[in-house]
């Protein structure tokens, strides 16, 4: 039986791929195997004794304490993909509210309850001229990130006639396959921001993004520039994009994450962390972290990690022993002599490594006994060690 302690609410679409005869969900578990979630922060303290994974249903982690995660071999998997549509589809309302002042326009008629319809008539057509704005046909967009939101929101903004600039130095081949190539590459970001009447940020909260959005970036917006952060918060330094905006220098500041000092301007839009919550969404990630999970407890196969490497390796024997270890060189000769010395065949086995984590699945003949098991936690460098049967 595996716990798998839940934070956040998860959709039920993914809490039903948990067999209820290997798995025990609930929000309240002592010592979890797994952990999944969306939002939610995690403490240092979350990480109980015996864990094993986290999966977070979405796509940042920056919630997740990845570098102690991956000290202590638990594996952290995210979602990728699985809720860029919700996204694209948000900024496609952020771009068109952006464009024409369709906030101001409802709420200039939700103020004219008590006319009868023939002032509401007059007032409307003498008051729209305050609301009109621009079209995004011709415009230019700035795609900072083309990752699987990314793509989609420039592949998007190319279908409603806009140009699109896209800028991203580690753009992965998989993204590259789903952009299209109408979309220009910007050699820097500071070629992206002076060409683009609009700017997306779509890249991961991480230390190298941190106030990417600085001083510096605003001198290269145009004048007038409308800026969407869909992203995270840390990724815009909010004391330069206020100054920007009270200049002028920014037209507009669109974003999915709440601070006290964009309350109240008639020049910022913002959503209560909006983007991925639509019920499609919410059931794609919690699907997909599910499955994961499952995959990795009752195989050690890994699919989707931001630690450990990718791996599968279809099951061969009755026993399979996984272990982690710090990525240098002959761990994996140690533990292979500790079975051949209790002559354990290894029928089929698979190595796999990313930074300073390596990730071993060996399929053998027969159990080893707990002292073997023992004995290959206590093998230098090794971190930990699951048999699964
Ligand atoms: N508002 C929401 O509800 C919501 C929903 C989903 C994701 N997000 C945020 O959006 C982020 C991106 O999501 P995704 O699914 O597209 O992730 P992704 O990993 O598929 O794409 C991120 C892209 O950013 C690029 N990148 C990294 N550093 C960069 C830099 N310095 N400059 C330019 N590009 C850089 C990467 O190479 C990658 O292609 C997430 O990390 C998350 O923080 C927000
Ligand atoms: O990173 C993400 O996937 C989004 O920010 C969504 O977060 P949520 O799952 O809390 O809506």
């Amino acid at each position: 039986m595996f716990f798998i302690k839940t934070f956040n609410k998860i959709s039920n679409n993914g809490l039903n791929c948990f067999s209820r005869e290997n798995f025990e969900i609930a929000s309240e578990i002592n010592r979890a195997d797994a952990l999944l979630l969306r939002s939610h922060k995690l403490a240092e303290s979350d990480l109980n004794e015996g864990l094993k994974a986290i999966a977070r249903a979405g796509a940042g982690v920056n919630n997740i304490p990845v570098q102690r995660c991956s000290e202590r071999g638990v594996v952290v998997f995210n979602t990728p993909g699985a809720n860029a549509n919700a996204v694209k589809e948000i900024i496609l309302a952020g771009l068109l509210l952006g464009a024409r002042d369709l906030v101001g326009g409802l709420q200039f008629v939700k103020s004219m309850s008590g006319l009868n319809e023939a002032e509401m008539h007059t007032q409307a057509e003498q008051g729209k001229k305050q609301f009109s704005g621009c079209e995004l046909h011709g415009k230019t967009l700035g795609v900072v990130g083309l990752g699987a939101i990314g793509a989609q929101v420039a592949n998007m903004a190319l279908e409603l006639g806009m140009r699109v600039i896209g800028y991203d130095p580690a753009l992965s081949v998989e993204s590259a396959w789903r952009l299209s190539s109408r979309v220009e590459k910007a050699e820097n970001l500071a070629s992206l921001l002076n060409k683009s009447d609009f700017v997306t940020l779509h890249v991961p909260a991480i230390e190298a993004t941190k106030g990417m959005i600085s001083n510096d970036a605003i001198k290269q917006f145009q004048e007038g520039a409308i800026l969407l952060n869909f992203a995270r918060e840390t990724i815009v330094d909010l004391a330069a994009v206020t100054a920007a905006l009270n200049t002028g220098a920014l037209k507009k500041y669109i974003t999915d994450f709440p601070a006290p000092e964009l309350i109240g301007r008639d020049d910022t839009l913002i959503f209560p962390h909006l983007g991925a919550s639509t019920q499609e969404a919410e059931d794609n990630c919690a699907t997909m972290a599910a499955n994961q999970l499952i995959d990795f407890l009752m195989n050690g196969n890994i699919k989707n990690s931001v630690n450990f490497p990718s791996i599968y390796l279809e099951r061969s024997t009755g026993y399979r022993l996984t272990f982690c270890n710090e990525n240098v060189p002959k761990v994996l000769s140690n533990v292979l002599s500790l079975l051949a010395d209790r002559n354990i065949n290894v029928i089929d086995m698979l190595n796999k490594s990313r930074d300073q984590i390596a990730y071993n699945i060996l399929d053998i003949e027969e159990a080893p006994s707990d002292e073997l098991l023992d004995e290959i936690r206590q093998v230098q460098h090794v971190i930990n060690v699951r048999l699964i049967e």
